[in-house]
């Protein structure tokens, strides 16, 4: 009897033969890797882009910016601490998920962390995330670094059933980033105020008692943080949709104009978003921008931007402060960058990356505006940043002939 189940049992080759995969992730160049599926089922077309920050998973996989694109994270443990309704950067949460499916190399284990509220696969779910699980992620990440970041089809399908040749078209039909406006995908449709009243963030330096300065912050896929660290500093914040006008805008009466990061091609989005950033120029309001905001700012300046080969994805890139001469570590998320070469004189590159050179910041020589293409919200990512909205306080104050606050926290603070 147990010589014929042993014989019944080679005879399956089902048993001899690897699992079949669950998930694919399906290069546009063809390249076919193979994984367990995790998250929504289903597909999902976008650009692969590595992350390499080691920890806050949860604030990248909901940071808007991320709209178009697939991430791979190079940390290999991704899920292990489950999720939470804390670490959410999303502030419209009517739009769809910004980032299309994530890739990552263990299996999600159950979550070991007090904060846990849900899974890290049920959570994915929940938020139409496709994912892929048990991929050699420092494959990817050598290839991405060789080749650039590969337009891609992410699909998971329990059965293991895929049709991977449409799936592979679609991967070559997708025309990727350049050109592509996302902004209108995932801003908010319409003006609110910020108020999280519950959040409380007293590094005791560089805010104000009470929310004093009126600004508004244009949302091209702005992120919480963002939102907390300018109340924080003592803002009164006004959430405009990506698609205000200058007019718009200036109706409010702001003290100060924030101009927010986001997806997609700054090139596109500025199609709409630079005429207004123009009429807030020529206004000589402060004004303030992240990442996508700084891109379009240095549009709106008469400057150029650029597809980069790799992007920066991580939470650790240095970054140096050309005005203090201070290096900062950096919270950074772009695959798009300014031309440092083509902007104006009346410009000055403030801030450069210690990686490659490229441009990270950028102010205004005559006027009180400044922009930095890494995210000094850090949400993940080190603080070293946070100077730059006491920065932004201080433009206004002085509008007010006020005296400047401390950029940074008094020892006995830090
Ligand atoms: N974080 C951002 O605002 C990203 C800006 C832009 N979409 C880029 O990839 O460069």
């Amino acid at each position: 009897m147990a010589e014929t189940m042993l014989t019944d049992t080679i005879a399956d080759e089902n048993v001899w033969a690897e699992p079949k995969p669950t998930a694919l992730l399906i290069l546009a160049d063809g390249t076919v890797i193979e994984g367990r599926g995790i998250g929504a089922v289903g597909h999902a077309v976008g650009e692969v882009c590595f992350n390499t920050a080691m920890t806050g998973y949860q604030e990248i996989l909901t940071d808007p910016s991320y709209a178009g694109q697939i991430i791979t994270f190079t940390f290999p443990h991704i899920g292990n601490v489950g999720t939470n309704d804390e670490d959410i950067e999303t502030v419209n949460m009517a739009s769809a998920s910004g980032v299309r499916g994530c890739v990552i190399k263990t299996d999600i284990t159950d979550p070991s962390n007090y904060r846990a509220l849900k899974n890290f696969d049920a959570w994915l779910k929940s938020r139409g995330i496709v994912g892929i699980a048990g991929v050699d992620t420092r494959a990817l990440t050598a290839l991405i670094r060789e080749k650039g970041m590969p337009n891609a089809v992410i699909a998971h399908a329990p059965d293991g059933a895929f049709d991977q040749q449409a799936i592979g078209k679609e991967a070559a039909a997708w025309p990727g980033l350049v050109g592509m406006d996302l902004a209108k995908d995932v801003t908010t449709g319409q003006t609110f105020r910020w108020d999280e009243t519950t959040w409380v963030w007293n590094k005791g330096y560089g805010h104000e008692e009470n929310p004093v300065h009126k600004v508004v912050a244009v949302d091209y896929g702005i992120k919480r943080n963002i939102l907390r660290l300018l109340a924080d500093a003592g803002c009164d914040v006004t959430v405009l949709p990506a698609t205000a006008t200058g007019e718009d805008i200036l109706a409010h009466k702001p003290d100060g104009v924030f101009l927010s990061n986001g997806p997609g091609d700054p090139a596109a989005t500025g199609e709409y978003a630079v005429p207004a950033i123009r009429d807030v120029i020529a206004a000589d309001v402060p004004l303030f921008g992240i990442c996508l905001g700084h891109q379009m700012l240095g549009i709106a300046l008469g400057g150029e931007t650029k597809k980069m080969h790799q992007g920066h994805h991580g939470a650790n890139h240095p970054v140096q402060d050309r005005t203090t001469g201070k290096v900062e570590i950096t919270s950074m998320n772009h695959g798009f960058a300014v031309d440092a070469a083509s902007l104006p004189d009346s410009v000055e590159e403030t801030h450069v990356s210690l990686f490659d050179g490229s441009n990270c910041g950028l102010r205004v020589k005559d006027k009180p505006i400044f922009s930095v293409q890494y995210h000094p919200e850090a949400s993940p990512g080190p603080q070293d940043s946070h100077y730059l909205f006491t920065r932004f306080v201080n433009l206004m104050r002085a509008r007010k002939g006020q005296e400047p606050l401390p950029e940074q926290p008094a020892p006995e603070a830090a």
